[in-house]
């Protein structure tokens, strides 16, 4: 169990335990937040957060409205960069440089080009179904013709979404069923290979078919990828995560192997919350 406050060597030393419990493993880290404080303006909306993030596993964040699941999710990727008044305090560090990537002097478009992101709702740009895929490559500068059909036909096979639209590349990304478009922004996000990749309730807005899907996806790209998923569904976060962490008021409550957390967590209020007593 990770409480507020710990060190390095203490952090290195619980993930092995919860990895013995989880495969027998070693458990590198992707990433890892420190004492994390986050403010919207006066209003402090994380509060000395601890997580750390296995490589190639589903970390779930799950809690009650209003905890501050979003909020962590989008310090990853310095989303809170684009308003003012917005202030980190603590640490994310990104493995394997070990850089703090919410320190002020660390370039907010570092850790978006390493880290992708998809949203609750899909959002497509107003672009063709190639161009979607294809418009992360560019931006990193990648141009060569064949590499970026290679990438965008890889990508939209993990996603699992080439059979339906390989006769329709050329076709707005608009044509396409929601569930579809989401699977589209997952491949636009796979393309770039990113280092991390957030995922804020990504089914949200999707039927339960278009949902199984996704959820499938998600096993599949276990491994290949490190996944931080927010979801309200306590069903999902027991199927998909390995680790789950529980959050409430700002504070990380809890974080352990997904198997514990929904059969026998520590805290109460995690208990609470996963029985549907509160939130
Ligand atoms: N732009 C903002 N300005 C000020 N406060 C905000 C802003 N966005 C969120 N907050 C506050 O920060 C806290 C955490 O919100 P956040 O959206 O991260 O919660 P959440 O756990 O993702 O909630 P939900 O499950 O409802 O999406 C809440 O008290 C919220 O009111």
């Amino acid at each position: 169990m990770l409480q507020p406050g710990l060190s390095e060597n203490e952090m290195t030393a619980v993930t092995p335990a919860l990895d013995a419990v989880a495969s027998k493993e070693p458990a590198p880290l992707r990433a890892s937040v420190r004492n994390l404080n986050f403010f919207y303006g006066d209003n402090q909306a994380l509060k000395g957060v601890e997580l750390p993030i296995v490589e190639g596993k589903v970390t779930a964040l799950i809690g009650p409205s209003g905890c501050g699941k979003s909020t962590l999710l989008r310090c990853f990727n310095r989303m809170h960069d684009l308003y003012p008044g917005n202030r980190y305090q603590g640490e994310i560090i990104l493995y394997p440089e070990g850089i703090n990537i919410v320190a002020p002097e660390v370039d907010p478009m570092l850790a978006r080009l390493r880290i992708g992101m998809v949203f609750q709702k899909p959002n497509p740009f107003p672009k063709s179904v190639y161009e979607n895929v294809a418009s992360g490559l560019h931006i990193r500068g990648i141009r060569n013709r064949s590499e970026v059909d290679g990438r965008v036909e890889a990508a939209l096979r993990q996603a699992a979404l080439w059979d339906e639209v390989k006769d329709r590349l050329q076709e707005s990304a608009y044509g396409l069923s929601g569930g579809q478009q989401q699977r589209l922004c997952i491949a636009r996000t796979l393309a770039p290979d990113p280092e991390l990749i957030l995922l804020d309730e990504p089914t949200s807005a999707l039927d339960p078919i278009a949902t199984a899907k996704i959820e499938e996806l998600m096993d599949e790209l276990r491994g290949a990828y490190t996944i931080v998923i927010v979801t309200h569904n306590m069903q999902q976060a027991a199927r998909i995560s390995d680790f789950t962490a529980f959050m409430h008021l700002g504070h990380m409550v809890e974080y352990d192997v997904a198997s514990l957390i929904f059969t026998n967590p520590t805290e109460e209020r995690t208990r609470s919350y996963i029985t549907g007593r509160f939130g």
